[in-house]
C-alpha cells in the first residue's frame, strides 16, 4: 500500500532544485510547501500567478518513492508543462483527448509494471472519472506506487470559482479510494470562502491540511484601466500606436536591439518585436483583431476553441518560441490559464473579463520574467452592460426549482455577480492604488501601495480626467440600452 505521511524528507531538496530543475534557490514558501509535502501532509497552496507552484509538487515527485499524479485542467497547460519538464529530462507523460490508444496502453503499461520509469502523470479530471483510469490507479496504489495527488488549478473545484469545471468535483474519489495519499492543491484565485470549499470538496481535513497562502500581489505588473466607449471606440487605434511606438524605439535603438539579441540565446526572444497577449470576448473578434493587426505588419494570430486541437497546439508552441508571425495572440479565454512563458510584456483585455478572478489569472501570464509589464483592461460601461447582461442570461437559463442542486446553482450565479461587479467597481475607483483593489477582492490584508506600477500611483489626476473624458455618460448608456442591437450577439 501506498504509504507516505509522517515520512520525514531525507533528500537533499537543494541539490534536487539545482540540479534537476537548473534552479539556483528557492522562492520565498517553496523550500516550506515542499517540506510538508515531502513529509507527506495534505497541504493547501494559494500563491500568485507565477509564484512557482508547479515545483511545489514537481520535486517532491524527484525525490518521493513513486507516481505522482497531476490533475490539471487544460490541454494548453499539460504541453506546457510537460514540455518544460521534457527539457530537463524528468520522465513524464500525459493523457489527454490527444493521446494516441497506443500511446496511452504503453503509458499504462509502465505504470502498472511495479516498477515504473514515470514520475509524473498528467491528467484531466474527466480522465479520472473513467473505469479504465480507476482500475490503473487501484493497482499503482496497490503496488505501493502512488506517490501523491496533485490538483493544479484547484479552483475549478469550486462551484463558487469563476472556471468550475463539473468533474473536478468528482475528485473526492483520491481521498475516499486512497484516503493514505497524500494530495496538493494549488491555485492563484481563491477567495477565503472559496479555500474553504475547494477543502471541503476534496474531503481534506481543515485541521490537519498545512495551508500556505502567499501575497497574490506582483509588483512587476503595471495595472492600467483604459477608459473608452461605443461612441469613442479608439481601442485599435491607441493599440497600434503603442506597438509601432515600441517597434520603432527598439529599430532606432541598436544598443536596446543588441541587449535583446544576445538575451536571445537564452530565450528566443527577437528584438523587432514584443511578445503579449489580447484577450477578447468571442472567437469571431480573434479573427478579426488579429488579422487588422497582421494587415498593420504586427505578427499577431488568433487562438481559440474553434481551432483543431493540432493548429491550437502548433500556434502555442510557435508563441512560445517567439516565431515570426506569432508575436502577439489574439485568443478567448480558452488560451492562457497557467501558461508559463517568460518574456510576455503585456496583457490586454480587449472587452471586460466576466470575472476578477479570470483578470488576475489572464493578467497573470505578463512578466513572468519578473521584469516589468504592462496589463491594459479597456472598460466601457456600454460593454460593462453586455457582459452584465450575458452573466444575467445565464443565471436566468439556469434558474432552478429549489432543489438543492438549484440552491447549488443559485449560489455560484450570485458568486460570479459578486465577482463581476467587483471588477466593474475596481475599474470605476479611480482613487487608489490597483494593487490594494486586488489584494482587497481576494481578502489579503494590508497590501502596500506600489511603487508606480498602476496608473493611480502614476498618475493620478490624469487618471479621472482620462476616465471623465472616456467612459460614456450612466445616462447615455441607458438610452443605449433601450436600443434592440446594443446586447449585440445574442441578443433576445
Ligand atoms: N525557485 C525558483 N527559481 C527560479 N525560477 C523559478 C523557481 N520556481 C519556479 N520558477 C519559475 O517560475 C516560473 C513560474 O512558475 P509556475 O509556472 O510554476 O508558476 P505558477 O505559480 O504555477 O503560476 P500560475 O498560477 O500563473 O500558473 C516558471 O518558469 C518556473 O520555472
Amino acid at each position: 500500500m501506498s504509504r507516505q505521511r509522517g515520512k520525514k524528507p531525507h533528500a537533499d531538496i537543494d541539490f534536487t532544485l539545482r540540479r534537476v530543475f537548473g534552479k539556483s534557490s528557492f522562492r520565498p514558501y517553496q523550500r516550506e510547501i515542499i517540506t510538508a509535502a515531502l513529509e507527506g501532509h495534505d497541504v493547501f497552496v494559494q500563491a500568485a500567478t507565477s509564484f512557482g507552484k508547479s515545483l511545489c509538487f514537481q520535486l517532491p515527485a524527484m525525490i518521493d518513492h513513486g507516481i505522482t499524479i497531476v490533475i490539471s485542467p487544460l490541454l494548453a497547460l499539460m504541453n506546457n508543462q510537460v514540455a518544460a519538464m521534457r527539457a530537463a529530462s524528468i520522465p513524464v507523460a500525459t493523457i489527454n483527448s490527444n493521446t494516441l490508444l497506443v500511446e496511452r496502453d504503453d503509458i499504462y503499461k509502465d505504470l502498472c509494471c511495479g516498477h515504473p520509469m514515470t514520475r509524473l502523470v498528467y491528467v484531466t479530471p474527466e480522465l479520472v472519472l473513467t473505469e479504465s483510469f480507476r482500475r490503473v490507479l487501484g493497482t499503482i496504489y496497490k503496488q505501493g506506487e502512488l506517490a501523491r495527488v496533485a490538483i493544479d488549478e484547484a479552483h475549478c473545484i469550486s462551484e463558487w470559482g469563476h472556471d468550475f469545471r463539473p468533474a473536478y468535483c468528482h475528485l473526492s474519489h483520491f481521498r475516499s479510494a486512497y484516503p493514505s495519499v497524500p494530495i496538493i492543491c494549488l491555485t492563484a484565485t481563491a477567495t477565503p470562502s472559496i479555500r474553504g470549499d475547494i477543502i471541503k470538496t476534496i474531503g481534506l481535513d481543515p485541521s490537519t491540511t498545512k495551508t500556505f497562502v502567499a501575497s497574490i500581489t506582483r509588483r512587476n505588473l503595471v495595472y492600467e484601466v483604459l477608459y473608452t466607449s461605443d461612441e469613442s471606440d479608439n481601442r485599435f487605434s491607441w493599440l497600434l500606436a503603442w506597438l509601432q511606438t515600441i517597434y520603432n524605439r527598439r529599430a532606432n535603438d541598436p544598443s536596446r536591439s543588441q541587449e535583446i539579441s544576445n538575451e536571445a540565446s537564452v530565450n528566443v526572444q527577437r528584438p523587432d518585436a514584443i511578445s503579449g497577449i489580447i484577450y477578447v470576448s468571442f472567437r469571431s473578434d480573434c479573427d478579426a483583431l488579429s488579422s487588422r493587426l497582421r494587415e498593420k505588419g504586427i505578427g499577431a494570430a488568433a487562438y481559440h476553441a474553434g481551432l483543431s486541437p493540432h493548429e491550437r497546439i502548433e500556434c502555442q508552441r510557435k508563441w512560445i518560441e517567439n516565431a515570426p508571425g506569432h508575436d502577439i495572440i489574439v485568443a478567448t479565454t480558452a488560451f492562457g490559464m497557467g501558461i508559463d512563458k517568460q518574456d510576455v510584456r503585456f496583457v490586454v483585455h480587449w472587452t471586460l473579463p466576466k470575472s476578477f478572478e479570470g483578470y488576475y489569472q489572464e493578467a497573470g501570464r505578463a512578466g513572468r520574467d519578473g521584469k516589468l509589464a504592462r496589463c491594459l483592461l479597456f472598460y466601457s460601461r456600454e460593454d460593462r452592460d453586455r457582459v452584465g447582461y450575458r452573466i444575467g442570461k445565464d443565471s436566468r437559463n439556469g434558474g432552478g426549482n429549489g432543489d438543492e442542486g438549484s440552491r447549488n446553482r443559485e449560489i455560484q450565479l450570485k458568486s460570479r455577480a459578486d465577482s463581476f461587479q467587483a471588477l466593474v467597481k475596481y475599474c470605476e475607483r479611480t482613487d487608489r492604488c490597483r494593487h490594494l483593489g486586488i489584494g482587497e477582492f481576494f481578502g489579503e490584508q494590508n497590501v502596500m501601495p506600489c511603487d508606480r506600477a498602476c496608473d493611480h500611483c502614476i498618475e493620478g489626476e490624469g487618471l479621472k480626467k482620462r476616465k471623465n473624458e472616456g467612459l460614456a455618460s450612466e445616462e447615455w448608456v441607458s438610452t443605449q440600452r433601450e436600443r434592440s442591437d446594443f446586447y449585440g450577439e445574442g441578443y433576445d
